[in-house]
């Protein structure tokens, strides 16, 4: 049988949340530690562990055939791959910074200045549309150092907590886009490889869900209930139980996870006592 042959970064910043997801929808690898192809166990896919801003180019190359990828290196250079799932972890944007002293009035500023990134592509288009000229310095890495040691005027480069900005003295003007990472395929799949990633889409979407909702048990007087489930409407409906006391209910409901502190005060003002808030591992609709 032909297995489905998906990428994931060897090292870094990916590889820990991709290997984790993997392990959450059932794909179990037993990858010794300088191995660069592992097979699944139980499941027809192989793993290949590369450089993330080599994955493009194998994609393309139909070398893998999916990949768990930075969202910005697909828009550096992975035109016609595309994007099925969005997987909420490594989010961080692609940014203009320019010195903190600096008086930056808008885009214009940048004209005819030098712009030191590890994103040419990126940055040439956005500054094509927006129509301004600027000299690109091509660099692989601590690209947040050029304007100090006077290689460049500006930068591009990735920023998640601005503390690498913070550090040297430079201050965020533009966002040229947000990232995360994502399950990104080949243009070019045989049905039988669609059918796996299929399986392995249906699985990835469960596991989100799960990860972005909670499971909420509480009681609450019978006289209550319809009160609570009007705050916790649940994914169909709640669950209410008879608790062993006369004139008490247990509601079961599930809850994104961002609402539950939202909400809370409602409940306990509504009556809710013993409210538990349980982690959901998967979730079907
Ligand atoms: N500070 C950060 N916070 C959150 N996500 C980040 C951050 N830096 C990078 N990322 C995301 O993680 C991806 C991988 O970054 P990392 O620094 O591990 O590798 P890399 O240098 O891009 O790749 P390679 O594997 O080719 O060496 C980036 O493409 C980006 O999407
Ligand atoms: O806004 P912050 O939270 O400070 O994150 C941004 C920094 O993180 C990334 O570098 P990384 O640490 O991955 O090092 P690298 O350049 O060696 O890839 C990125 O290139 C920035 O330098
Ligand atoms: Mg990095």
């Amino acid at each position: 049988m032909n297995k489905l042959r998906v990428a994931v970064q060897k090292s870094g910043r990916l590889n820990e949340d991709s290997m984790q997801i993997l392990k959450d929808i059932g794909i179990y690898i037993d990858n010794g530690i300088d191995q660069l192809k592992a097979s699944a166990k139980g499941f027809p896919v192989e793993v290949f562990y590369l450089r993330n801003g080599d994955i493009p180019q194998y994609l393309k190359d139909g070398v893998v055939d999916a990949a768990i990828i930075g969202e910005n290196v697909l828009v550096e250079k992975g035109e016609g791959i595309n994007v099925v799932e969005k997987l909420g972890f490594s989010s961080c944007r692609v940014c203009i910074a320019v010195p903190k002293g600096d008086n930056y009035n808008g885009i214009k500023d940048l004209e005819g200045k030098r712009i030191a990134t590890s994103y040419p592509n990126t940055v040439q288009s956005f500054l094509d549309k927006n129509n301004v000229n600027a000299n690109l310095h091509i660099i692989n890495g601590s690209v947040e150092i050029a304007p100090n040691i006077g290689l460049a005027d500006a930068i591009v480069d990735i920023v998640s907590s601005g503390s690498t900005l913070f550090k040297n003295n430079l201050k965020e003007v533009e966002t040229i886009l947000k990232s995360e990472a994502v399950l990104a395929v080949s243009p070019v799949l045989s049905a039988e490889k669609q059918a796996i990633l299929d399986k392995i889409r249906f699985r990835i979407q469960s596991v989100l869900k799960g990860r972005s909702s909670k499971y909420v048990l509480l009681n609450a007087p019978n006289d209550k209930v319809q009160d609570i489930i009007d705050i916790l409407p649940g994914m169909k409906s709640p669950t209410v139980l008879p608790l062993a006391e006369e004139g008490w209910s247990s509601i079961h409901s599930v809850i994104n996870k961002n609402e539950f502190w939202e909400v809370i005060d409602d409940l306990k003002a509504k009556g809710a006592q013993g409210i538990l808030v349980c982690p959901i591992e998967k979730m079907v609709l």
